[in-house]
């Protein structure tokens, strides 16, 4: 799914307009009862709902919602705010369809902000969408400030009002903290950045039939992956096919107190299906790797504690995941090296072989077009590409870092984030806050490493790869929470995960 700037979605707008041949009126009635039906499943008529409108059309949905929750005997109070002078003609539209027994509130200085503390009343936010194009101070700033200390329960139209659709907000502009934030078609690059939490709350997107064909067209750097997206993506085995088929897996992970690490990768490995796999390990890992995973085969390195060396037939393998559990001692610097200097396999890298990489300017020097992925958490990130100012700094790191040297970095987090070597960013739409837990990143390289070897591309590997190790934390949470799960949990939610995948295939 593609993510569009506030300026696509204006044209997307006019596109539909056009293409349909409706007014943009009607276009609105469209985004109106979309929001309102997503309003009407979440809270119940009965309570007071104040709905704040800007001069703007985000102001005019938020006034056509108003008559038709009306309509519904929902007890609907708009307020204009501030200079309506010069309102848009969707909104002047708007504002002559509510009913006469629907009295607005004009709010034209601050001493006319209602005081909805303690009222449990809800509020509707209209003030700003797409079309925001400096910070709210002043009057608004004030309306959004008393909304954030009233404690009610704020829903956004499209967008929090105040906070900008694709770039940094700037410190000076108040933008409101919504619960929940209902938006037209497309999700907005603001909703997948981190930073962005508290104000954009929960997020949902409802249809309003924008052209399908324009939405096609149009050229966009940043995408959402949804479950038709991975599933198009995924192969189905066939009856007559043997271990052979789906790739021999080398995983070179663990370290003496971090055996664990190299466990959990390889289990995730053979639960995602790879064909045959061997993991090498420090001579202390032997007994454990053995005895903890004996679907794996097990070599052992010459140095008792820590990843020194290369398996002497590495070329038999087909993909190589390292990192997990490895330490940083010289020897393991040494040992990375030699394999980003003589192997040519596709390559995933994590953890403590990041952090070598990133010490490193030699190591780094080996980078280029390689098939190599990489698999940071945001501090990891920061070690490769140096200190980012904000989440839209961070992007635009990641899309360079990949470009430059023809990779893939899979930055995760709450949104994870997948960078292309074409410079694109695939933002992942599954999991929850039981993976903030050590080990969760082993089992994703686990993963990885073992669709890279069934053959699946890079890209194909990331995306599907990170969309399943959400599910499968997502299909673990209603029987164990976020509190009590753990890295072992979600692979072993990843049989169900795959299942669902492929049950719901056409
Ligand atoms: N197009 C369509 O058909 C559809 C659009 N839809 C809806 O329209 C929304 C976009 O509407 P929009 O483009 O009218 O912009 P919007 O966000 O309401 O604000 C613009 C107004 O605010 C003003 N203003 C801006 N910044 C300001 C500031 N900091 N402080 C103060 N004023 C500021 C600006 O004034 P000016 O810059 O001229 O002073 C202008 O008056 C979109 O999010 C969606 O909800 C849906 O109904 C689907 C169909
Ligand atoms: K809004």
């Amino acid at each position: 799914m593609k993510i569009l700037t506030a300026a696509q979605t204006r044209e997307a707008d006019a596109y539909t307009i056009q293409e349909e041949g409706i007014s943009s009126a009607e276009l609105m009635e469209r985004a109106a009862k979309a929001f309102t039906g997503w309003f009407e499943n979440k809270f119940q008529p009965g309570g007071e709902v104040h709905i704040f409108c800007g001069p703007g059309n985000n102001g005019g949905d938020g006034l056509a919602v108003a008559r038709l929750l009306h309509e519904r005997n929902y007890n609907v109070q708009p307020y204009l705010v501030g200079d309506i002078s010069k309102a848009s003609d969707d909104f002047e539209t708007n504002l002559e369809r509510l009913p006469q027994d629907l009295q607005t509130i004009h709010v034209e200085q601050e001493a006319a902000i209602p005081n909805l503390i303690g009222k449990g009343s809800c509020v509707i936010d209209a003030l700003f969408g797409t079309g925001l194009n400096r910070p709210v101070t002043g009057l608004y700033a004030k309306v959004l400030e008393a909304l954030n200390s009233s404690g009610v329960t704020v829903t956004s139209i499209d967008i929090p009002s105040g906070l900008y659709t694709d770039s940094q907000t700037p410190e000076d502009g108040a933008i409101v903290r919504a619960q929940y934030t209902v938006s037209f078609e497309l999700p907005k690059l603001a909703f997948l950045l981190p930073q962005h939490e508290p104000f954009v709350g929960e997020w949902h997107v409802v249809s309003i039939g924008l052209s399908q064909q324009f939405i096609s067209e149009v050229n966009t750097n940043y995408f959402c992956t949804k479950q038709e997206d991975v599933q198009r993506l995924l192969k189905l085995r066939k009856k007559f096919s043997h271990k052979g088929l789906y790739g021999h897996a080398l995983l070179l992970c663990g370290g003496y107190g971090k055996m664990g690490a190299a466990v959990l990768a390889a289990r995730a490995c053979l639960r995602s299906g790879v064909g045959l796999l061997t993991v090498q390990v420090p001579q202390a890992g032997y007994p454990i790797l053995q005895t903890a995973v004996p679907e794996a085969m097990t070599l052992t390195d010459r140095n008792r504690k820590h990843l020194s060396e290369l398996p002497q037939d590495i070329q038999k393998y087909d993909v190589i995941g390292t990192g997990p559990g490895i330490g940083t001692e010289r020897v393991t610097k040494t040992a990375i090296g030699q394999l980003l200097a003589t192997s040519s396999h596709p390559t995933v890298i994590d953890a403590d072989a990041i952090n070598l990489i990133a010490a490193s300017d030699k190591l780094k020097a080996q980078l280029y077009k390689k098939k190599l992925i990489f698999t940071p958490h945001p501090k990891e990130f920061e070690r490769l590409v140096g200190k980012v100012k904000n989440d839209y700094d961070r992007l635009q790191h990641l899309r360079e870092f990949c470009m430059e040297y023809g990779c893939y970095v899979v930055l995760k987090g709450s949104h994870t984030a997948v960078g292309t070597p074409e410079g694109k960013v695939y933002f992942n739409t599954t999991g929850n806050s039981g993976m903030a837990t050590g080990g969760t990143g082993d089992v994703l390289t686990g993963i990885i490493t073992a669709l890279v070897g069934q053959q699946y591309t890079l890209e194909e590997a990331c995306l599907l790869g990170v969309y399943v190790h959400g599910l499968a934390a997502d299909l673990a949470f209603p029987s164990l929470g976020d509190i009590a799960m753990t890295a072992s949990d979600v692979i072993d939610h990843l049989p169900k995960a795959f299942l669902h995948l492929t049950q719901l295939m056409p």
